[in-house]
């Protein structure tokens, strides 16, 4: 097995380099860059090693539950398979470890917003909660696009029960592996015209943003801004992506 190749494994049984990895992160600046934009980046949360097995593991295989080809849906072009359960070790090291960092945004997202529920502070009980609704296929993911791809602007909404905050990470280095195909993410304010943002990603560079709503401070108290995320047009090379959601799918 090459070095590469391990990467996905190394982790079996062995939650603390996820949780060692989170824990370096400077969670008030990601707090305060989320409440103020609806995104912040986590850099360098993937080595480039572990971005390489990841991108090197895509195809058929049983540790995918489907195959979406997005040109087939008018969802853009380009395509991408949802792993099975169980999630490589390290998609399941980093979706628990994260979890519990942004359920406390998530709260104070929804108490601004006046929305009702509560998400439990670990991730077994969140997954309990989506499993007894009837939402029990697991949503992490891998992308692949090509040269001409590209990803329309959606939510990944997935039944009643949506986790507010999912994270993408680039496995791929713009410039070198491909050209174009950035990563973007618009907000559409009440009654205003939508405005979009170019999220800078290097390879490795994790994302966190709003899977659908977040509250934003207005002269006369919040408001909800509504957030839809996709990937512009790729002019040359590959691009690969995981993206971790933290809700599961009907
Ligand atoms: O390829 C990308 O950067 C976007 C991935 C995406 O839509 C997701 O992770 O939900
Ligand atoms: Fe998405």
């Amino acid at each position: 097995m090459t070095q590469e190749a391990d990467a996905t494994t190394r982790y079996a049984g062995r939650p603390e380099p996820a949780l060692t990895r989170v824990s370096t992160i400077d969670w008030e600046r990601v707090r305060g860059d989320l409440d103020a934009a609806g995104f912040a980046l986590l850099p360098g949360l993937l080595a480039d090693a572990e971005c390489d097995a990841f991108a090197a593991g895509y195809g058929p295989g049983a540790q995918f539950r489907s195959h979406v080809v997005m040109a087939r849906h008018g969802f853009g072009r380009g395509e991408y398979r949802y792993y099975s359960y169980p999630l490589p070790p390290l998609v399941q090291g980093l979706r628990t470890a994260l979890y519990p960092r942004l359920a406390g945004i998530a709260n104070r997202w929804n108490a601004r917003m006046g929305m009702a529920g509560v998400y439990p502070d670990d991730h077994a009980a969140w997954l309990d909660a989506c499993h007894a609704a009837g939402q029990t296929r697991p949503t992490p993911l891998l992308l692949r696009y090509g040269e001409g791809d590209y990803n329309c602007l959606h939510q990944d909404l997935y039944g009643d029960l949506a986790f507010p905050l999912q994270v993408a990470v680039l496995l791929s280095a713009p410039g070198e592996d491909f050209t174009g195909g950035e990563f973007v993410l618009t907000e559409q304010r009440p009654r205003m015209q939508t405005r979009v943002e170019v999220v800078p990603l290097a390879k490795g560079d994790a994302v966190v943003f709003a899977v659908n709503e977040r509250p934003s401070k207005g002269v006369r108290g919040d408001y909800r801004v509504k957030m839809r995320h996709g990937v512009s047009r790729l002019r040359s090379g590959h691009r690969h992506t995981l993206g971790i959601i933290f809700h599961d799918a009907r």
